[in-house]
């Protein structure tokens, strides 16, 4: 795991030439290096650099991949996607679900893609934040953070809003829950809203490396609530069956606005019923 860490720090602070090639927004791009995916579309920017790769199905060559992180970043995520395994059948089975039923049937490991962050030293943190509250486009993500601090959690769910620090713990990794597990589990599993205060102005820069087991925009993946299994399922389902692709494609779109992507695929309430007819 430090390992990992030193490998996303030595990449971030090569001279700009060694980063530029990596440099791009395009998502048919396996390995894309960019500050803000949500530039222009979000209400403000967010303090940190991203180094994004699709890691699984389709395995990048080792040549697309930045000198300093080739192998070692190979190797952490054939690890996370073990842990993710075994993650997704303990989950499967506490909702009295098949072990198989959120990994394999409802596309919990089709893919795992890798978001390697670098939090620079901010000249002005109170003015800014190193990431805006949000919850994740998957359905779990394992974040590994170096000892910096700064990530929290909104601790219980809004309106409430009480922020409590998810401080680094040495050797631990942090497992949110992300909305499409939200979504295919009929929120049962709720996905976790979270942010990242900015790095003070005396650094040093913080890293994360956050693995999501998410699908690509092209993903025509179905994702189904499921309905019954296990006790407290509900009956009916929250949202509107989609495709991994649709809600990507829309979380995306939206940006880190504070509001959460599955609004938008909520089943409204049944409307209260009309009065009667006047007699
Ligand atoms: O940097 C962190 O600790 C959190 C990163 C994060 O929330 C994300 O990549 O979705
Ligand atoms: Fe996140």
């Amino acid at each position: 795991m430090d390992e990992m860490l030193a490998a996303v720090r030595r990449f971030n602070e090569e001279p700009l030439e060694a980063k530029v090639p990596y440099y791009t927004r395009d998502v048919a791009s396996k390995v894309r290096f960019s500050s803000n995916f949500d530039l222009f579309r979000s209400p403000a920017a967010n303090w940190r650099d991203t180094m994004f790769v699709e890691m699984f199905p389709e395995v990048p060559s080792p040549e697309e991949i930045p000198p300093p992180c080739r192998g070692v970043l190979e190797e952490y995520a054939a690890a996370v996607r073990r842990l993710g395994e075994r993650l997704f059948e303990l989950m499967s089975e506490a909702l009295g679900l098949p072990a198989g039923y959120l990994g394999r049937d409802a596309g919990g490991t089709d893919g795992l893609s890798v978001a390697a962050h670098y939090y620079p030293a901010c000249p002005e943190p109170e003015a800014t934040m190193g990431a805006t509250k949000h919850s994740d486009p998957s359905f779990l993500t394992v974040l590994l953070q170096d000892t910096s601090g700064g990530l929290q959690a909104v601790l219980p769910r809004p309106p409430e809003e009480r922020w409590v620090d998810v401080p680094p713990v040495a050797g631990a990794l942090v497992v949110n829950v992300g909305d499409l597990l939200q979504l295919v589990s009929n929120e049962r599993l709720r996905s976790v809203e979270h942010r990242v205060l900015p790095t003070g102005a005396a650094g040093p820069a913080r890293v994360s490396v956050a693995c999501f087991f998410s699908l690509a925009y092209s993903s025509t993946r179905p994702c189904v609530p499921v309905v019954g299994g296990g006790s407290g399922a509900r009956a009916a389902a929250v949202y509107r069956s989609t495709t991994a692709g649709e809600f990507l494609a829309h979380y995306n779109g939206k940006g880190l606005d504070g509001r959460s992507a599955l609004d938008h695929f909520r089943i409204p309430a049944a409307a209260a019923s009309p009065p009667p007819p006047p007699q």
